[in-house]
């Protein structure tokens, strides 16, 4: 028979630990594992003497703390795929309360990242099966909820754009290749899928997505209070076009049109969203530079077709969004290939997005058909995949959403990790992004080298912060990702410095650091 000793300890029923507890002296009342182990072997010896008494506030109270730690202890054996860590550690377990006469009953809600998750019902069947496998548990009452990321440094945006968590640019560097497309049927998929969503059409010379979806009000109101523009909305998604301003297409030069994009875009009360798609206008000009300005872009996805031209143009795009630092998350290769007499024809060639995958390291790679439905959907008003969901497009974009979802979250995960405060070597650590190369930077230095208008004249260029002003021994309370290009710390004196990753690159390093001797 196996002893109390090896079993484990959160095995036992609450109403044993508490009758337990309730017999042992406080200051044996532990609440680490092993020692409730050690615990518990004693209280077994000593069984045939010891007598429950009415159990004390206090030993309740660790009771139903270990009961809680059973619980966590049980729900960590479950690890999001995306992160690689379990879902206690990630944070989304909140609430957790035992309940019941004999606190036999456990209530928690699981509060994931995104409404949108994919495995969202995983997680709650999961929860529900390892919880009940506890021995002591009669009943569990799972919630769900999403608590999207707040979008980093929302303070520093324009107002309209705080909400948003996650910004989508589909792009394309040739007109006509479906980007439209692919940015409205993506939009509807991620709304399909639980999130709230707005789609942004950033081309004003040719604004597509009056075409495309059919809002019942199709002219964009002005709140005449704030001034802001109210998105008008179609199927639960908001939406924002030139082509819902009442103008027509526009006659503009390049900076006016820039102004426009911009006012449109961040002057909308967008409200909450999940994720914000914007169909970029084709191409790779200064309107794009002003979006990525602008708004600070989660990811990008391409929209090529397999022609070689095509793939030429797609590098073009992909450096863009290198040089600005946004991640390309996934290419759709769109009109593939048409089925007819049985046959899979590719009128336009074949790999010309695999190329780009392989080139450029992209991850993900979508094939679409020509589908004459999709160009049928497109016209009237009404996404293919809003009108059939079933269908073998709405499956393609079902995987795309998918990889939106997943592939957000890891980036979101990855900017807040890229850089941090490393406190053993007292050094701030600074990965380099797609390579296992990190460097070390001085935190002294690191403030010393601010360029805000606290620590240089913006006029004179005169430097205000002495050398001598920052401790050498400074170290920051907090980093947080501010977008894809820069990092916030804050500072013990409540300075927040914005360091940009192309200034921190720029910084001397330490070189040699080594392991304090206790470590
Ligand atoms: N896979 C497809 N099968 C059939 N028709 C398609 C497909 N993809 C797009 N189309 C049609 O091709 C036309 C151009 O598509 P879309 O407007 O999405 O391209 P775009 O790249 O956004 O163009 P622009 O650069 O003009 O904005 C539309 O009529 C659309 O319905």
């Amino acid at each position: 028979m196996q002893s109390l000793y090896s079993a484990p300890s959160f095995r036992l029923p609450i109403p044993i630990l508490r009758s337990i507890y309730g017999t042992l002296p406080r200051e044996n009342a532990f609440c680490h594992q092993t020692c409730i182990r050690a615990n518990l072997q004693s209280v077994n010896l000593n069984s045939g003497r010891v007598r429950a008494t009415s159990a004390s506030a206090d030993a309740s109270t660790m009771s139903i703390e270990m009961a809680k730690r059973d619980v966590l202890v049980a729900l960590s054996q479950i690890i999001d795929p995306d992160f690689g860590t379990d879902i206690v550690s990630c944070g989304f377990v909140k609430d957790l309360e035992i309940n019941g006469t004999t606190g036999e009953e456990v209530s928690f809600r699981l509060e994931l990242t995104t409404p949108a998750c994919p495995i969202k019902d995983m997680f709650e069947e999961k929860a529900n099966e390892v919880v009940a496998a506890l021995p002591w548990v009669k009943k569990v009452n799972v919630t769900m909820s999403a608590q999207p990321a707040k979008p980093v440094f929302a303070g520093e945006l324009p107002k309209g754009l705080q909400k948003i968590s996650n910004i989508i640019a589909v792009s394309s560097c040739k007109g006509g290749v479906g980007k439209s497309t692919v940015a409205v049927n993506l939009a509807y998929t991620l709304a399909g899928m639980g999130a709230r969503v707005g789609i942004f059409d950033a081309d004003v010379f040719g604004p597509s997505l009056p075409t495309m979806v059919s809002p019942e009000n199709r002219i964009l109101e002005m709140n005449p209070e704030t001034r802001s523009i109210l998105p008008t909305e179609y199927l639960g998604v908001k939406l924002v076009s030139f082509g819902f301003a009442g103008q027509g297409r526009a006659i503009m030069r390049g900076p006016m049109v820039s102004g426009v994009v911009n006012q449109l875009l961040t002057t909308a009360e967008w409200g909450e969203l999940d994720y914000l798609v914007i169909d970029m206008p084709p191409g790779t000009g200064d309107i794009h530079l002003t979006l990525c300005q602008v708004a600070p872009l989660t990811a990008a996805v391409i929209v090529t077709t397999p022609q070689k031209l095509s793939f030429i143009d797609v590098a073009k795009g992909v450096r863009m969004f290198s040089k600005l630092k946004v991640p390309c998350i996934a290419v759709v290769e769109n009109m593939c290939y048409f089925d007819a007499d049985g046959k899979r024809y590719f009128p336009f060639g074949e790999g010309s997005g695999t190329q780009v995958v392989q080139q450029f390291g992209i991850p993900h790679l979508f094939d679409l058909p020509i589908r004459p439905t999709l160009s049928a959907s497109g016209d009237d008003g009404m996404p293919e995949v809003a009108r059939d969901p079933q269908g073998e497009v709405a499956k393609t974009f079902q995987d795309l959403g998918v990889c939106v979802v997943q592939q957000c979250a890891k980036i979101r995960q990855q900017v807040s990790t890229a850089v941090s405060y490393d406190r053993l070597r007292k050094v701030i650590r600074v990965k380099v992004p797609d390579s296992d190369e990190e460097f070390f930077l001085h935190p002294a230095t690191v403030r010393r080298n601010d360029r805000s208008a606290q620590s240089v004249d913006e006029w004179t260029g005169e430097q205000k912060i002495q050398y001598g002003d920052v401790p050498e021994d400074i170290e920051p309370e907090e980093i947080r990702a501010m977008g894809n290009y820069a990092v916030s710390i804050t500072w013990p004196d409540g300075f927040s410095q914005i360091a940009p990753y192309d200034q921190l690159e720029m910084i001397e390093r330490l070189v040699d650091v080594p392991l304090p001797a206790s470590a």
